[in-house]
């Protein structure tokens, strides 16, 4: 039925020379277009609403999620792009378009490191859209909390920086929580320093996140030697307490500067240009494959010879990567340790499945933490 209205009736956009066109001429073709675009929008969102029908009566918005078939749609709009917009434009284009597709139902209750204006919050927007009622929390733990309880239908919390490493804190959630991991979220992390008067010469102090402390430290150096840096909760309470004076700075992303009301004095200024945070998705249950999945698994062991070497052969033998491992106390008794793994592939695959009962034999416990579509643009 949507083919109907896909118009042969629209016009090729010349990429040549433009100057010889009308300008007004050239705003009525995109006037055409966007009339188009806006019937197909309306159009998906009544087919969406449609499949939500299908779906049954479910009891609340959480049921109708499906990320395993956001995150198929979604490499279908990259496999396709041509340009001239970039995929990561497109991915957030089509991301609202779902996000607001499924807030017909209801909006989803989105958990996060408050206040706003932390890069939680941007994570949040950019793997749910705008569509969604963000709930900003004061910490990790009430992110795990919340979603636990069911007052957020899921939560979003920060896992590894590429500058700064692993957030210990997150992982160690997981030693007890019973909450699933449905999605990761990559993004690009870029820091600035903002403050009231918006003058360098001027700074004497400088709140922030100690992350964001650490992935400025070069630039601190060079720029601000003498300033004191105080380290707070996080970026957004950093902003809030630059407010107050203007010797007084922040360092935190960029649309902290418009929710606080301070000015861009400098940046990006974080010391590493491919800077990155990995989000991690919270829910409370297990979703099917999407085709390009990503399983975390939570492995006791008891300290003996040999130990690593039996944790890592199974994947070794079922031809699984293996993304990333790191251990931790387990937090179970003294000399018992907790490994954090992630490879690639889905739980439902025969491969994962060997791989972990053969782990079982030999591990204390193995808890698979979630299998997920592994992030997108
Ligand atoms: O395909 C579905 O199951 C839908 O509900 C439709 C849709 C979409 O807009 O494409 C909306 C919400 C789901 O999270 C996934 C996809």
């Amino acid at each position: 039925m949507a083919d109907k209205i896909v118009p042969a009736l629209i016009p090729e956009a010349g990429d040549g020379d433009s100057s010889a066109v009308d300008l007004s001429e050239l705003r009525e073709r995109i006037d055409g277009i966007d009339r188009h675009i806006q019937q197909l929008i309306a159009e998906r969102a009544r087919f969406a609403g449609q499949v939500g029908r299908a779906k049954g009566k479910l009891a609340a918005a959480v049921d109708y999620y499906r990320p395993e078939r956001e995150a198929q749609v979604l490499r279908r709009v990259v496999d396709r792009n041509e340009g001239p917009l970039s995929d990561e434009v497109l991915v957030r284009l089509f991301r609202e378009i779902m996000s607001a597709c499924l807030a017909q139902q209801e909006p989803l209750k989105i958990g996060f490191l408050g206040p706003e204006g932390t890069h939680s919050q941007q994570a949040v927007f950019k793997h749910f859209g705008h569509s969604i009622h963000g709930l900003p929390l004061s910490s990790i733990e009430e992110v795990f909390q919340e979603v636990e309880s069911g007052s957020a239908d899921f939560g979003i919390v920060p896992v590894e920086n590429s500058t700064q490493g692993t957030i210990q804190s997150t992982l160690d959630m997981f030693l007890t929580s019973s909450l699933k991991i449905c999605g990761e979220v990559e993004l690009r992390i870029h820091q600035h320093l903002l403050s009231r008067g918006g003058r360098i010469e001027d700074i004497e102090r400088v709140y922030s996140h100690p992350q964001s402390f650490a992935q400025c430290k070069a630039w601190l150096r060079q720029y601000l030697p003498k300033a004191e840096t105080i380290p707070v909760a996080s970026n957004a309470e950093a902003a809030r307490r630059a407010r107050s004076a203007d010797d007084a700075a922040a360092i935190a992303g960029a649309s902290a500067a418009n929710v606080y009301g301070l000015k861009i004095v400098a940046g990006p200024i974080e010391d590493r240009p491919d800077n990155t945070t990995r989000f991690l998705v919270l829910g409370r249950e297990l979703f099917p494959t999407s085709g390009n999945d990503r399983t975390s698994l939570l492995v006791f062991i008891n300290d003996q010879p040999g130990a690593l070497h039996h944790v890592l052969a199974p994947f070794a033998r079922h031809g699984l990567s293996m993304n990333r491992i790191e251990s931790r106390p387990g937090h179970t008794g003294r000399w018992q340790y907790a490994f954090f793994i992630d490879v690639s592939g889905h739980v439902d695959e025969d491969a994962m499945r060997a791989a972990i009962d053969e782990l079982a034999a030999f591990a204390r416990e193995v808890k698979v933490l979630g299998s997920y579509p592994v992030a997108i643009a």
